[in-house]
């Protein structure tokens, strides 16, 4: 089963202008988002292929812009984030030139880029069948929740937006993978182990005991 990470990135740029030299800064803390692009696939000397990572992007000047990696695809990406901002700038510049910006535009293997936000995401999502789990420290203990076809839901440094909660509270079943306040990045590391060790997210390709 696949397991799916929505990260909402409510500043990060919408353009290719990416200053690699500064990724928390100008660039609207993409470095966020590489973290959790870098947390969510890759594993010591392999890639998660059963995962697939979406980051809505927020910010100036153009938003919202949806990038999504694919494990299986993925191609000469490395975990390092100036590695990852690279391949972002690439999908950026590909969606800045194309026409159809609706429909995913491939840009390197395994990297998407479309024209989608956060709520129509979720509710395409919820379309095909998946169930939405809402990472957030008051939810309940991930250890006590059943988890099937998992989207996981979670917000930056700010967090999601009040709109974007109520829209959420009918769809989402929230979930604390701690009592603290954690990076974004943490969150997905946890949920990832939580998931490893109850044996969800297999691809039948890929066995996990084989590494
Ligand atoms: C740095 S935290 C956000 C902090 C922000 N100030 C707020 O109040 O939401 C980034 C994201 O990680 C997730 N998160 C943080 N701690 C968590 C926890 N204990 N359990 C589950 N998710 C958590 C949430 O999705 C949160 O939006």
């Amino acid at each position: 089963m696949t397991r799916e990470f929505i990260f909402k990135a409510n500043k990060t740029i919408t353009s290719p202008e990416i200053n690699l030299k500064d990724l928390p800064g100008s660039c609207g803390r993409l470095d966020l988002v590489c973290r959790c692009i870098s947390d969510s696939l890759f594993l010591s000397h392999d890639i998660r292929r059963d995962t697939i990572f979406y980051s809505i992007l927020c910010g100036p000047p153009n938003p919202p812009v949806c990038i999504k990696f694919v494990g299986s695809e993925l191609k000469k990406v490395s975990p390092d984030e100036r590695n990852i901002a690279i391949f972002i700038k690439k999908a950026l510049k590909k969606f800045l030139d194309s026409k159809n910006k609706e429909e995913w535009i491939e840009s390197t293997p395994g990297i998407y880029v479309r024209k989608i936000g956060f709520k129509d995401l979720v509710m395409e999502k919820i379309r095909e069948g998946k169930n939405i789990y809402y990472l957030h420290k008051e939810g309940k203990p991930i250890e006590e929740v059943s988890i099937e076809k998992p989207v996981f839901i979670l917000g930056d440094h700010i967090g999601l937006l009040e709109e974007d909660e109520s829209f959420l509270k009918d769809k989402a079943i929230k979930v604390s993978v701690s009592p603290l306040e954690l990076h974004a990045n943490h969150c997905i590391v946890i949920v990832h182990n939580v998931l490893d060790k109850r044996g969800i997210g297999d691809d039948p390709n890929y066995s996990y005991s084989d590494r």
